[in-house]
């Protein structure tokens, strides 16, 4: 059984895969201490306890090529359900892309895309093996962008493995950051990932 916040289908709005029809799966829950400024606080707790098999029905009821499995903290559940998901994904025609910040670690075999996002105040949790199985990072810059340096230094990042995204769960607050995070990746040589959703549809809820 995994514990679901929602399953909905849009666009991915951020990240490496920007702009792909995507079904998304929130599961509940999250590692403390929380994101002060997190965009989804409604998937910290508890959620709707479902089986993989109805989530597997649930998104089978939509015909898109990708899966974004996302939180809370995804990989919470690996032991109790994702695992099974995953496997199940991986042998039908579906692409698989996880959205974790890494501190309930990364497995293996997660058979997926792995976004990574670490915040400072994680960083001390976060272990080396689970980061070197991360695709991409995706950091939230709200001005400073030492830590990003600091973190990406120690552990050897590749900068075309970077996305810098702003802070802002507001279409006001991206519109505010968008430039100097621009400008960042400029001179960085990072990739730049706008919130597109954000953009879109402001503070919306499952979109
Ligand atoms: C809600 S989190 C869920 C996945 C995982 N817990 C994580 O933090 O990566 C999904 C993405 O939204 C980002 N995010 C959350 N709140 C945000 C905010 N206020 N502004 C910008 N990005 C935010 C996270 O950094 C992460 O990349
Ligand atoms: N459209 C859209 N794209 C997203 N990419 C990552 C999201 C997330 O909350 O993890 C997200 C989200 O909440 N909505
Ligand atoms: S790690 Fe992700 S889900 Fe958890 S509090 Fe931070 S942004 Fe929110
Ligand atoms: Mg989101």
């Amino acid at each position: 059984m995994l514990e679901v916040s929602e399953i909905f289908v849009s666009l991915q709005g951020e990240g490496p895969l920007a702009g792909r029809p995507a079904v998304f799966v929130r599961l509940a829950g999250c590692v403390p201490p929380f994101c002060e400024w997190c965009d989804t606080p409604q998937a910290l707790g508890g959620g709707r306890r479902m089986s993989v098999e109805a989530i597997e029905d649930e998104i089978a009821r939509h015909p898109r090529a990708l899966v974004v499995i996302t939180g809370g903290e995804p990989f919470l559940q690996w032991d109790t359900g994702l695992e099974r998901l995953a496997r199940a994904l991986g042998a039908s025609s579906r692409q698989v892309q996880y959205e974790t910040s890494g501190k309930a670690g990364i497995p293996a075999n997660s058979g997926g895309f792995v976004v990574c996002s670490p915040k400072p105040l994680h960083a001390p949790v976060l272990d080396p093996d689970s980061l070197s199985r991360a695709d991409a990072f995706k950091f939230v810059v709200e001005e400073d962008i030492s830590p990003v340096l600091d973190f990406v230094a120690a552990h050897g990042i590749d900068a075309r493995k970077v996305w810098l995204m702003p802070l802002g769960a507001t279409r006001q607050d991206q519109m505010r950051r968008m430039a100097p995070v621009w400008e960042l990746c400029v001179r960085h040589g990072f990739n730049f990932s706008a919130r597109l959703h954000v953009l879109t549809f402001n503070d919306k809820r499952g979109v």
